[in-house]
């Protein structure tokens, strides 16, 4: 990846390892600041494991990683939660209302959370302000899923990280939340981290790709190398996604 750009994240030589278990092996590479890099793969490749390492949900078992040039054991926990969020597929969220839901890090943090920073944030992720009100249970994925990413924003994330967010959506609400998180990265500089298995969407969305293979990553580059990838193994994996 061209050295031109800021790293907002730098793995050097970085492992990870349960038991005999190698799941990531020697990572060595940039995640540029204020831009968007799809991460994409076969299953197992390693994914998310390289995501949670980022935000320290994980440790290195092996190798340095940089978060903004700073060693991230040199991080707070609570700094590096606040510096890099995360969003996944999943979008966990506690029963009760979405200002629940929205106040809950600042609840975490013991700090106030107004009903007026809960508007704001909805707006940001183009939902009206009366579903601050709302049951979570009574949202459809999409609106969940709005919500779940309004939460990551609580902290003003420099660097938010994003697990196969919209695998469970329609195609309209797919649509939605791409165009979401592109808005945030325009609007706030945001660097943007996001696993994604649907190719087509690295490609529109993604600046740079990584694409990760057996704990390893293949290739690296601006996201055309998906249409024509450099090497036998990236090019194999994406025939059978097919851009
Ligand atoms: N806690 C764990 N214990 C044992 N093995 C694990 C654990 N977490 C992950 N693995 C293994 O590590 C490998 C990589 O998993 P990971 O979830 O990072 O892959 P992924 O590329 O994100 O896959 P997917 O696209 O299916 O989410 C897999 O083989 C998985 O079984």
């Amino acid at each position: 990846m061209s050295i031109d750009y800021k790293p907002a994240v730098h793995f050097n030589h970085v492992s990870y390892t349960i038991g005999e278990n190698q799941i990531l092996r020697s990572i060595t590479g940039s995640f540029p600041e204020g831009r968007i890099t799809t991460l994409v793969g076969p299953s197992g490749a390693g994914k998310t494991t390289l995501l949670k390492l980022c935000n320290g949900l994980l440790s290195p078992t092996m190798g340095e990683l940089y978060v903004q040039g700073q060693l991230i054991e040199s991080y707070e926990p609570t700094e590096l939660r606040r510096l890099v969020g995360i969003a996944l597929q999943s979008a966990p969220m506690i029963s009760g209302t979405v200002y629940d839901n929205l106040a809950l890090p600042m609840v975490l943090q013991s700090k106030k959370f107004s009903k007026e920073a809960g508007r704001r944030l909805l707006r940001d992720v183009g939902l009206e302000e009366e579903f601050l009100q709302r049951k979570i249970n009574d949202l459809s994925g999409g609106q969940r899923q709005k919500v779940s990413i309004a939460r990551t924003l609580v902290n003003q994330p420099n660097i938010l990280l994003l697990d196969e967010i919209t695998s469970s959506l329609d195609r309209t609400s797919q649509k939605e939340i791409e165009e979401l998180i592109v808005a945030i990265n325009r609007k706030y500089g945001t660097t943007i981290i996001w696993i994604t298995h649907n190719l087509q969407q690295a490609l529109e969305i993604g600046y740079f790709t990584w694409v990760m293979m057996d704990g390893e990553v293949v290739e690296t580059g601006r996201s055309e190398l998906l249409k024509s990838p450099a090497t036998d193994k990236a090019r194999n994996f994406i025939k059978g996604g097919a851009v």
